[in-house]
């Protein structure tokens, strides 16, 4: 590895950090559309598609600015949400086509089905109605709790049980929540609370919305279950507008430490993912239970809505508007996208060099990664997609020798490990970030110019968002996928979600037969070899164990 290493090293440590976009946020920028190529034109505006009856014609003609959203008189968004909104895309920027449309028709009060490509702003498009509706039930507890305490002259209990532990006369205790916003991973709910709190830093004092992200550390939901009397009267979650994934929510939903029954907006990121994934029906349904406000929208939002997912969702949605823009399950037409062939996985056979011992290790996936980074052609910061938690341990042990600033995620890594890792990964200390699928939906890291699909995906919608992991917010960006024989049943997949958005997909590929129906529960990932060095370092070093696990 001698030579490799040096020139994989210095290769990286001549590449200088990226200016951070805006100050403050620590994300290192990626290229605008349209910058690296002047002849190229701008990218031509998305369609837009708007099903179901009842939208005003403000929703329908979409709103430019979000000052020109805080004027519309009938819609009620405050000034100051507006300038928060602001702050966090940047003076002067417009909305998007999703949020021009989504957050009128989301605060308008209809059931929302909002999907549109990845990076396109989805995450203000449901923040901003969240924080707009949070703040006007908030305001109508507040007076009806104040015409009761008038005409009866008593405490600010409401008389429905749930505020008998309030503290007398806090005003800073929420009734709430009143927004409820759910997200499939610890990680995007972390940046989607991130956002919130951004959006919400220009709330005037006396207006202040409390805001929670549940998490596992919580003591009060690590105590959940035991001692049900003395928690009800001490520990019951207060907030008004909670962030969480299904788990957590349920679990706390179950212990009694929330109440949803003043919940009136019900956000649902990643919707498709949360309705298809087995893991989370159960908590997703105990949520929507949970939820019953007669007043209660139930928005969500989403890339990529295969037929079934939508079908399942029109069942407990009602009558919901759908607002589509763009291809529907197209990836990022902003992403440059390619494939390379790698022969084979991983081969051992017999050293035929000096003296002729031992084993050597070929694997055609490792030495076409070393070779991207070696021609230059793997920009960083690049985020590295494999089909499983121990490929990726296995391919930063084989990674790691070359001196590169790589770190690695996945759920088998602590809740600190993986923060760490993300926090790393955006401010630019870690170049390289091998991950299983757990960063492919809704992580947003402006600054990350390459993905590799180290491990094709078996299902369009994990392609479609790992490829959106670059190309965010207007800018460009690469995608790589690295396949060998085991790959082919992808392959017809990749190639078609490749043309339909924009790059050159072989024809042979195009030609090839469908598999697993397009259907996530039918796809089993190939068995594979183990990820070796050349003197089958990666397998010596995992037999060892190490801290990284
Ligand atoms: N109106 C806007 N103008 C400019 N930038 C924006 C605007 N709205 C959002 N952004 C920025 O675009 C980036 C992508 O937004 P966001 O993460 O909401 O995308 P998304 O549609 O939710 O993507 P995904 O489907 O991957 O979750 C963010 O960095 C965000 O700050």
């Amino acid at each position: 590895m001698g030579t490799e290493t040096s020139e994989l090293s210095s290769l990286l440590r001549g590449i200088s950090r990226p200016r951070a976009k805006r100050p403050g946020d620590g994300r290192p920028e990626a290229t605008p559309a349209g910058a690296s190529n002047p002849q190229k034109p701008a990218p031509k505006p998305a369609k837009v598609r708007i099903v179901g009856d009842g939208l005003s014609s403000t929703s329908k003609g979409g709103v430019e600015t979000f000052t020109s959203l805080a004027e519309n008189k009938s819609l009620r968004v405050p000034q100051w949400l507006a300038r928060g909104a602001i702050a966090c895309v940047g003076e002067g920027e417009t909305l998007t086509e999703i949020q021009r449309h989504a957050i009128p028709a989301a605060i308008e009060g209809r059931d929302l089905i909002a999907v549109a490509p990845t990076g396109s702003g989805k995450t203000l498009a449901f923040l901003v109605p969240s924080v707009a509706i949070a703040v006007r039930a908030k305001k109508g507890e507040k007076t009806k709790a104040l015409k009761r305490r008038r005409s009866s002259g008593a405490g600010p209990s409401d008389g429905d049980g749930e505020d008998e532990v309030v503290a007398a006369g806090s005003n800073a205790v929420s009734k709430g929540p009143y927004a409820v916003l759910v997200s499939p991973t610890r990680e995007l709910a972390a940046q989607t609370f991130r956002e919130l709190r951004r959006l919400l830093s220009k709330t005037p004092k006396n207006k202040r919305l409390r805001a929670l992200l549940l998490s596992n550390a919580d003591s009060r939901l690590q105590d959940g279950g035991e001692d049900s009397g003395k928690r009800e009267k001490v520990k019951r979650i207060r907030a008004d507008i909670i962030v969480s994934t299904p788990p957590r929510l349920s679990q706390a939903i179950e212990a009694g430490l929330v109440r949803l029954s003043k919940t009136r907006m019900l956000i649902l990121d990643e919707a498709d993912k949360l309705f298809s994934d087995d893991k989370f029906l159960e908590n997703v349904d105990a949520v929507m239970t949970a939820c019953t406000h007669k007043r209660l929208r139930r928005c969500v939002y989403t890339a990529t809505l295969p037929e079934t997912a939508e079908e399942l969702l029109r069942n407990v949605m009602q009558q919901p508007v759908r607002i589509t823009v763009g291809e529907r399950n197209a990836a990022n037409s902003l992403v440059k996208q390619s494939l390379v062939f790698c022969g084979v996985e991983a081969e051992a056979s017999k050293a035929r060099g000096k003296g002729g011992k031992g084993t050597t290790y070929i694997s055609g996936k490792l030495s076409a990664m070393r070779q991207l980074v070696t021609s230059g052609k793997l920009k960083p910061p690049v985020l590295v997609f494999v089909q499983s938690k121990d490929r990726a341990t296995q391919l930063y042990e084989a990674l790691r020798f070359d001196g590169m600033s790589i770190d690695v995620i996945h759920a088998g890594r602590t809740a600190k490990e993986r923060a760490r890792a993300v926090q790393n990964f955006r401010s630019g200390a870690t170049w390289i970030l091998i991950t299983t699928d757990l960063m492919a939906r809704g992580m947003d890291i402006l600054g990350v110019n390459t993905v590799v699909n180290f491990d094709c995906p078996g299902v369009r919608s994990d392609y479609v968002h790992r490829v959106g992991r670059t190309g965010r917010a207007g800018h460009e960006g690469t995608c790589v996928t690295l396949y060998t024989e085991e790959d082919f049943g992808s392959l017809h997949m990749i190639a078609s979600c490749m043309k339909i958005s924009g790059s050159e997909a072989p024809e042979w590929m195009l030609k090839l037969p469908r598999k697993h129906g397009g259907q996530a529960k039918k796809y089993v990932p190939p068995k594979r070899k183990n990820i070796m060095d050349n003197v089958g370092q990666a397998g010596k070093k995992q037999k060892k164990g190490n801290s990284r696990k």
